[in-house]
């Protein structure tokens, strides 16, 4: 399913590991996980028990590589439910950053969908690039288009049952979205207002849908002004707050930490074509 598998020891330390990574080491001892399966309880030779098992997209989401900023699974989720993102689809999204939104994308639209991901800057979709390949979005050796460079990912696993279904691409959007009928256009980049004439031509026009997540409200000002001005219909803007609950036997009530502002999520149609 993905490159990893999760060990978690008795204090509920979390490790994500490679699944080739046969012998790791703790403060509780060393675990051997040669012929292991996920889904079983190990001991370590201190005697210490662990639990292998199969990471999910959120224990990798916590622990990969990021060269900006990820979107939180809070705003993730509330995209790909409010824009109604779904199997099949064809999504562009920019910029690609980590990749954290990408791969959530690319679980949205499933094997018959595809998510096409832009980012200006090289460096940003190659560190992506590993994030993606480790959750089988794209395949061993995939290049990135408008990069001329090979990679053959020799030490990466193979992962069979991918969905390898993301493209990813060098490109500044606000110069040009090369897609047509595309369903989504998801942007996280700074000045989306930018793009918003190059998203109405790329958008499907019977179910065209875009989404903007924006960390200044005078940002969002600007893209819905010109979202109007365009003739976006049905624009809505969120903010989404997230608070855990702690449940103890002295009680019961919110954590006194929560995930406040992150950035203002803005949906909105596509105009239909005038007759
Ligand atoms: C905040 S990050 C995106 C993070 C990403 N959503 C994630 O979850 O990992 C913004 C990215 O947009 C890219 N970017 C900024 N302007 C862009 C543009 N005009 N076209 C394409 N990418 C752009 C940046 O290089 C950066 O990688």
């Amino acid at each position: 399913m993905f490159a990893y598998k999760l060990l978690v020891d008795e204090r509920g330390k979390r490790y994500l590991l490679k699944k080739n990574v046969e012998k790791f080491g703790t403060d509780l001892g060393v675990v051997d996980m040669k012929d292991a399966e996920e889904g079983k309880v190990l001991e370590s030779h201190k005697g210490h028990k662990f639990y292998l098992v199969e990471p999910t997209m959120f224990d990798i989401l916590k622990r990969m590589k990021r060269t900006v900023t990820t979107l939180l699974p809070k705003d993730i989720g509330f995209i790909i439910a409010r824009a109604g993102i779904r199997e099949g689809e064809v999504v562009v999204e920019a910029g690609t950053g980590s990749g954290a939104l990408t791969m959530y994308l690319s679980n949205a639209v499933g094997k018959t969908g595809k998510v096409i991901t832009y980012d200006i800057r090289p460096e940003f979709a190659k560190v992506a690039r590993k994030n993606l390949l480790r959750v089988g979005a794209i395949r061993k050796g995939q290049g990135i288009i408008g990069l001329d460079e090979e990679f053959d990912d020799e030490d990466e696993i193979e992962i069979e049952d991918g969905l390898f279904n993301v493209i990813q691409k060098i490109g500044d959007v606000r110069e040009k979205i090369d897609e047509k009928d595309v369903d989504v256009i998801v942007l996280d980049l700074p000045d989306p207002w930018n793009v918003v004439e190059n998203a109405k031509k790329a958008l499907n026009k019977k179910r065209g849908r875009i989404v903007t997540y924006l960390p200044y409200i005078e940002q969002v000002k600007k893209t819905v002004d010109k979202l109007k001005e365009e003739g976006f219909w049905d624009i809505h803007t969120y903010e989404i707050i997230e608070r855990e609950i702690e449940i103890s036997d002295k009680g019961v009530r919110p954590s006194t930490r929560m995930i406040g502002h992150t950035g203002y999520i803005t949906i909105a149609r596509v105009p239909p074509e005038e007759i």
